[in-house]
């Protein structure tokens, strides 16, 4: 009899996109779904419902302790308040979480399994149960260059990131493009019209920024649309954001490096940017290696790594066709490009990489977990 597996969150945005590649790859043909809701229980539950056709209340601890597996999108809020209480009435199941609440517990996993299989598998054979996605950033970063990482090569990294509005939610995205709207309309009739000033409409759109509604502005605090934002998640008091932290912290931690090993951590850091894209995470990395090591293997380290990252040549052309947002967004390829050897000498590496982040970077690690608890 298939397990039955329980789905909270199906209807967010990681959620979605979730269920898009369940449904993709025929997950649900291995599973017997039951579909939980924190706003409509006892509606009717999605068409990939089986036998379970009626929503059940995602914070009754009964109704969650009769699924072998859960998967939550559902959000940290909902992780923090009824995962201990679950764990607590005895629940043994496995717990398959996209956000971010349990990821530095001990007992949790980080799951990336094309780059930390062997971590899984270990902690598979020691009974672990709790399996959580990381960050978008961490999770796009190693799908592409986690070779590196693999052969030893790594002595540190600095990332320099820009994020997708998406990373901050679907109001978010809606925002960015509420704010693009709202500034192309106030320079419409300047725009339509050939012989105006650049300057003119510049000075225009700099003051309709400045002056934007509280409404426009509710999510990201400020203007996004045609400016950015170098602060991503928490204010850590160190003159750190919490997005950077997770940098080094996460990647460490998906390696089995670092503390949680009790080998040294290998230093990943950098900054942080929010930019007016939709849902790709850009990143530009550069490398110090542990020694010279020729680009030509670099180039075949990187792409022989996992089927999804693609070595983008170190051309204008290429680049500009393959390594951007709009060429990478709702595929799972993972391109990195601009390979190159840097000034400061022949050790050192830059390199630029695109990942779709509700893909690799949130659901994606979520079902093939899934597929690894089910031995398919
Ligand atoms: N956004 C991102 O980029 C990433 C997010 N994550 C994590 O995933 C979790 C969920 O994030 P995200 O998907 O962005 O959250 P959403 O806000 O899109 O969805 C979360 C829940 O909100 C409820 N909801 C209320 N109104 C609506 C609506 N109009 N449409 C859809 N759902 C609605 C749904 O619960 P119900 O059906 O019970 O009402 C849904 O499951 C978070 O923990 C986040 O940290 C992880 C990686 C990336
Ligand atoms: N913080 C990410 C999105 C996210 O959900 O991250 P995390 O899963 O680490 O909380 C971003 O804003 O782009």
């Amino acid at each position: 009899m298939s397990k039955l597996v329980g789905l909270v969150g199906w209807r967010g945005m990681v959620g979605s996109v979730l269920m898009d590649r369940m449904i993709e790859e025929k997950d649900f043909d291995l599973i017997e779904p039951l579909f939980f809701s924190t706003s409509n229980a006892g509606g009717k539950a999605p068409a990939m419902a089986k036998n379970e056709t009626t929503l059940q209340d995602a914070h009754n601890i009964d109704a969650l302790k009769r699924c072998e597996i859960i998967i939550t999108a559902q959000g940290g809020d909902y992780t923090s308040e009824v995962f201990p209480k679950l764990r607590a009435a005895g629940w043994n199941g496995h717990w398959i979480d996209a956000a971010s609440t349990l990821r530095m517990e001990k007992d949790a996993v980080i799951v990336l399994d094309p780059v930390n299989m062997p971590v899984i598998k270990d902690a598979l054979a020691n009974g672990g149960k709790n399996w959580v996605g990381g960050n978008c950033t961490v999770s796009c970063m190693l799908m592409g260059v986690g070779a590196l990482y693999k052969a030893g090569l790594v002595e540190w990294m600095s990332t320099q990131t820009y994020q997708a509005a998406s990373g901050g939610g679907a109001q978010h995205m809606r925002e960015l493009l509420t704010q693009y709207g709202t500034l192309n309309a106030e320079v419409k009739s300047l725009l339509d019209d050939p012989k105006s000033a650049i300057l003119e409409i510049d000075r225009k759109v700099i003051a309709k920024q400045r002056s934007l509604s509280a409404a426009e502005t509710a999510n990201f605090g400020v203007p996004l649309g045609g400016s950015l934002i170098p602060w991503i998640d928490k204010d850590l008091g160190d003159g750190m954001s919490k997005e950077e932290w997770k940098g080094m912290a996460e990647t460490n931690k998906i390696l089995g490096m670092g503390e949680a090993s009790g080998s040294a951590a290998i230093p990943v850091d950098g900054f942080c940017v929010r930019v007016g894209a939709m849902r790709c995470h850009s990143q530009a990395l550069t490398f110090k290696l542990k020694k010279d090591v020729p680009l030509a293997d670099i180039e075949a380290m990187i792409a022989a790594d996992n089927p999804w990252a693609k070595v983008v040549p170190n051309t204008r052309e290429a680049t500009v066709k393959n390594l951007t947002p709009v060429a990478v967004t709702g595929t799972m390829t993972i391109p990195v490009g601009r390979i190159r050897k840097l000034a400061m000498g022949p050790d050192y590496v830059g390199a630029f990489t695109i990942g779709d982040q509700l893909l690799w970077g949130a659901a994606e690690p979520l079902r093939r977990m899934l597929r690894i608890l089910l031995g398919a």
